[in-house]
């Protein structure tokens, strides 16, 4: 049988004799037009290091003005060809082949901007091919400006990306060029008018292989996501062009393409309209893993430091948390009750006293020779009117502090003792001068009223009986236990282990107690500061307060165009987290209800709602897998039917005849596992997962030992957005059991595989006697 084989391999018939001739003439074709492009760059190299050198070489010739944008240049074409000789792999990427335009027109890219052939461009099913354009990650101008590369970007590159043979528009043939370095490996072409196959100006026009887009699909998986850039589809190309105003939402299922196309979108946005963009694009994603996998992606499409890729759990400056919470810990948390309780947390937080001490109840000070003191009742009433303001509790404490002078300064029989104001005035600064430098004065202050961090006021809330005072009529006692049995982690200062929910609630704190105050600079007493009473709302540093504002703009850091991946995943405090970070942002939202492992839906949904803002919006679905086959999807689908009846899945694009696998786990789990791991590590040639329950995330990561790093293992809520050749799904329906949204959650698990899964029934699955579980018979 294996000599057979060998011998048909061997022996290629005529026809395939044939088609490898075309085959080697095209990429030939190709050889030679990256051969150009390889030229023209060391050309443009050299040509702009000879300005540098004759720059230097006669000193100051030119205005100083011409010399940079000489340098700017050799600084351009160097780039250039460092991406082009290290990064790109593929630099070259596409062609296409066009019609003639309707109205003769060039862009600024130096092609034809008609979408449509001339009236006349078909005649009797004869056409001239009038303008072919070559596709790739950055643009090259001929020396006589014509194109010889265009950005994928650039308006001229949409046909390659939007033609269908139902709307081929210009575009008569579609190719894909794959390359390795500066040699052409094969072409891949679409034939968008098939009528025209044989009488393009009287001369065939070969099409070689079954387009790129299959190809790309069946390759094997890496642990870092691929750029689409060759094989962007029509559907998704509108969601990557789609104008920045406003809002731009994207739904569809799982595999659809949603995180690639984000992504994309971030590059085009960039080229679009650098200046407005550059440093200024956030990419959320919901777990640090999904960060890893996708962050390789701007780089190779040549856009590299602009943009912040953070996960959910790192989005607050100084806080890294992956850890999760137990289901109803983290309902809790995400609710957006939790604002009311942080709310009085971040107040009732002045009362509880610090370091072993106590709250002060009383003031006592020396001024004017003589004592004054402020008892319980009138240090309470001043701190109930400084806290009646809304400003964040650490920037009324300034306003806390003139309230208690004021109050001593009465209490002195200051007011009554000048008649006239400038007297008065003069008295009153001397007399607050007198208590604000006496020691036990600055004590009291920074007992009554501590500056607080975040940190503090989440470890405060450890306490179950502070906290009960806290969450009245908010929260249940249940729901108060188990919250502040959660932040029990933490020490007195906040420092220990952060879950990924805690953190939206230390950005939540970091508003409501505002910026604690920088230490004081000693200036001069202004005269006119005692007349207004204003000093104390001064702000430090000798800024103006408009300077303090913008300064604290900028530490929060407000971004020009916010992208949401998983964003079905947010709870309604990460969307408050997000959406102080895009106050004045644009933005793309992407995501799909039916992997959502949020309880509330509706609750999201409204704070969602409030994060965008009224901005308009613009919605897209996707609506094919490029990721499961057609098996796998099936399967997959029947978890949806049950997690949400009448939802469509997605149409799969390919199917690879191999149906899942089902197999029941025997008393050693971890003996199975690593069995059904092992099988699939021989059947592909990427990446297997491993997703278990995440109550089981802990003990399973010592299973796979020694198997490799081709194999991963990962608790349910960390596969979100991560693909593999092969998954492993291990007993679902624990996953399906573990919170409110577990059917979903399992929707999730089902669909990661690019090429074979299995499912792994444990004693709760109930599996029929072909294994199959209960949550996925008919
Ligand atoms: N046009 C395309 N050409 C080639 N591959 C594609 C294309 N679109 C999507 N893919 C591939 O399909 C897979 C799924 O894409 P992606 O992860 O962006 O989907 P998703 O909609 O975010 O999925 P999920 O909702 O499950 O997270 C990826 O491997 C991606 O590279």
């Amino acid at each position: 049988m294996a000599a057979q084989n060998a011998t048909s391999a061997q022996v290629a018939t005529e026809p395939e004799k044939a088609a490898d001739g075309i085959r080697d003439r095209e990429i030939g074709a190709e050889q030679h037009h990256l051969d150009r492009v390889y030229r023209r760059l060391e050309e443009k190299i050299h040509e702009a290091e000879f300005l540098m050198d004759d720059a230097a070489k006669r000193g100051q010739v030119g205005t100083p003005g011409a010399l940079a944008e000489r340098d700017a240049q050799v600084f351009r074409a160097g780039i250039h060809l460092n991406r082009l000789n290290s990064e790109f792999e593929d630099f070259l990427f596409g062609r296409i082949d066009l019609l003639l335009g309707k109205d003769g027109k060039k862009g600024p890219d130096g092609a034809y901007t008609s979408v449509e052939p001339a009236d006349d461009a078909v005649r009797d099913e004869r056409a001239e091919i009038a303008e072919t354009l070559h596709i790739g990650r950055i643009g090259v101008l001929d020396a006589d400006y014509s194109p010889l590369v265009i950005d994928w970007r650039a308006p001229a590159a949409a046909p390659f990306y939007r033609a269908t043979p139902v709307a081929p528009g210009r575009v008569v043939r579609r190719r894909v060029i794959r390359s390795k370095g500066r040699r052409v490996l094969g072409v891949e072409d679409d034939l968008l008018r098939p009528e025209l196959r044989t009488t393009l100006d009287g001369e065939a026009l070969p099409v070689v292989g079954d387009g790129a887009l299959m190809a790309a699909l069946g390759q094997a998986r890496s642990h870092t996501m691929r750029d689409i850039v060759s094989s962007i589809q029509a559907e998704q190309d509108l969601v990557i062009r789609a104008p920045a105003a406003s809002v731009t939402e994207v739904e569809g299922g799982p595999g659809t393409g949603k995180t690639a196309v984000a992504l994309h979108r971030a590059a085009y946005l960039l080229y679009q309209d650098r200046r407005r963009y550059a440093g200024g694009i956030l990419v959320v994603s919901p777990t640090p893993l999904l960060v890893a996998y996708t962050e390789g992606v701007l780089p190779s499409l040549g856009e590299e430091g602009q943009v912040a890729i953070r996960a959910l759990g790192s989005l607050v400056d100084g806080a890294e948390a992956d850890t999760y919470d137990e289901p109803a810990v983290a309902r809790i948390k995400g609710s957006s009750r939790m604002l009311k309780v942080l709310r009085k947390a971040a107040r009732g937080a002045l009362e509880v006293p610090r370091d072993g001490g106590e709250v002060p109840d009383r003031l006592r000070v020396v001024a004017f020779g003589a004592r004054v003191e402020l008892g319980a009742e009138e240090l309470q009433r001043i701190r109930q009117t400084a806290l009646g303001g809304t400003a964040p509790v650490n920037l009324l404490r300034p306003r806390a502090r003139r309230l208690i002078l004021d109050a001593l300064w009465a209490k002195a029989g200051g007011a009554r003792r000048y008649t006239d104001p400038e007297l008065a005035a003069e008295a009153r600064a001397a007399f607050d001068e007198d208590v604000t430098t006496e020691d036990d004065f600055l004590a009291f202050l920074a007992a009554w009223w501590p500056e607080l961090t975040p940190r503090q006021v989440l470890a405060l809330m450890a306490d179950e009986r502070r906290l009960a005072r806290w969450t009245r009529r908010v929260l249940n006692p249940r729901e108060t236990r188990l919250l502040a049995r959660s932040l029990g982690r933490l020490d007195g200062d906040g420092k220990g282990p952060l879950s990924v929910h805690d953190v939206a609630l230390l950005d939540e704190l970091e508003t409501l107690l505002g910026a604690p105050a920088r230490p004081r600079k000693p200036r001069e007493a202004d005269p006119l500061d005692q007349l207004t009473g204003l000093e104390e709302l001064m702000p430090e540093r000798g800024e103006t307060r408009r300077e303090r504002a913008e300064r604290l703009a900028q530490e929060r850091r407000d971004y020009a165009h916010v992208i949401v991946d998983e964003a079905q995943d947010l709870t309604p405090m990460q969307w408050r987290m997000v959406g102080r970070r895009g106050r004045h942002a644009t933005w793309t939202v992407v995501g799909d209800p039916a992997q959502s492992s949020w309880s509330d839906p509706d609750e999201a949904g409204l704070a969602r709602d409030e994060a965008l803002g009224t901005r308009p919006r613009r919605r897209f679905r996707l609506t094919v897998n490029y990721r499961n086959p057609a098996e796998i999807a099936e399967l997959a689908a029947k978890v949806l039917a049950l997690a949400m009846p009448g939802m469509e899945s997605p149409s799969a694009v390919r199917s690879t005849g191999v149906v899942p696998r089902f197999a029941v786990a025997g008393p050693d789990l971890a003996a199975s596992v690593r069995a059904e791991a092992r099988h699939l590590l021989d059947d592909v040639e990427g990446t297997v997962g491993v997703v278990v329950p995440m109550a089981r995330r802990a003990e399973a990561r010592g299973w796979l030992a020694g198997l490799g790093d081709r194999v991963v293992v990962l608790g349910s809520l960390e596969a979100k957005g991560l693909e593999y050749d092969a998954t492993v799904v291990v007993t679902p329906a624990e996953i399906a059991d573990e919170s409110p949204a577990g059917l979903r959650v399992l929707y999730v698990a089902l669909t990661r595989a690019t090429q074979r899964l299995t499912v792994l029934a444990g004693e709760r699955d109930e599996p029929d006697a072909d294994g199959v579980p209960d949550l996925l018979r008919d």
